[in-house]
């Protein structure tokens, strides 16, 4: 725990968790910039539901999608609004630019913010810039503040090699944020050392579903057993055939380091 965090900070920190503190679950749903579209139907509802049904702690949304959902899913969840955004058609896909602020976010009713970070991209030092400035908001407003920080640009070859992921989540902690989120390596003792290095919560990504959903599921086991503080995942719950199952079995994962079903 942060010895120098404010009253307003470390009580919101705090609340973004919703099933006790051992661990915090968080479900993105900030791929619809990037990738276009993740439902059929344009409503992300549903998925708010499973969320908010099934176990999850906080969603990460745009700020547009938020004209467009139920305010009562908030009631049992925290809400974490993105800050920054690409997309997947641009010329430099890894450059992230913000496209709003904290204040705006607190606006909206915001509990945290989150920024991303491509370490190692041709405009990092612009997005280190952002995130500094918006860490230094989240200073001046008591507001948490989740780091999404990976290894990527065209001189890296493996966004997961344990030195790159070690020396991005340092970054994310250097600059302020109170959590980061990253995609970690595979192999525990290599996700043991860059946790224990990091002096704030690391939580796993769930990444791609190509590997089928029982491999994402048995990454996020070997994290969780392995020092990270919980897990930010969203094709896994958002691909599934049944998200509000998905939902309960990462849960089962985070927040009772249980071996779910479908495991
Ligand atoms: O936090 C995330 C995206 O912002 C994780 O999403 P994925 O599980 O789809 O990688
Ligand atoms: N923040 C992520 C979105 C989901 O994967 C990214 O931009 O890569």
């Amino acid at each position: 725990m942060p010895v120098n965090e404010t009253f307003a900070r470390r009580m919101r920190r705090e609340r973004l968790h919703r099933h006790g503190d051992r661990g915090l679950l968080v479900v993105a749903l900030d791929h619809p910039i990037g990738a276009g579209p993740i439902v059929r139907d344009g409503r992300l509802d549903p998925l708010l539901r499973a969320a908010a049904h099934h176990g999850a702690d906080a969603v990460v949304l745009h700020k547009g999608a938020l004209r467009h959902v139920r305010t009562g899913w908030f009631r049992g969840l925290s809400l974490i609004v993105h800050l920054s955004a690409s997309t997947g058609i641009a010329p430099d896909p890894d450059a992230k630019v913000l496209v709003t602020g904290v204040e705006e976010a607190l606006r909206l009713g915001a509990d945290g913010v989150s920024v991303h970070v491509n370490a190692g991209s041709p405009t990092e030092a612009r997005q280190l810039a952002d995130l500094a400035s918006v860490a230094d908001a989240c200073d001046r407003w008591g507001l948490p503040l989740l780091a999404m920080i990976y290894p990527r640009g065209p001189g890296i070859r493996d966004g997961r090699d344990p030195d790159l992921v070690a020396h991005a989540v340092t970054v994310a902690a250097e600059i302020g944020a109170d959590l980061v989120k990253t995609a970690l390596p595979a192999d525990a003792a290599q996700i043991a050392r860059i946790t224990a290095a990091c002096p704030i919560p690391v939580l796993a990504a769930g990444g791609t579903t190509d590997g089928g959903a029982t491999a994402v599921l048995e990454h996020l086991g070997t994290a969780l057993r392995s020092g990270a503080a919980g897990a930010a995942v969203g094709r896994l719950i958002f691909e599934a055939p049944d998200p509000g199952a998905m939902t309960r079995s990462v849960a089962a994962l985070v927040h009772d380091q249980r071996v779910p079903a479908l495991l």
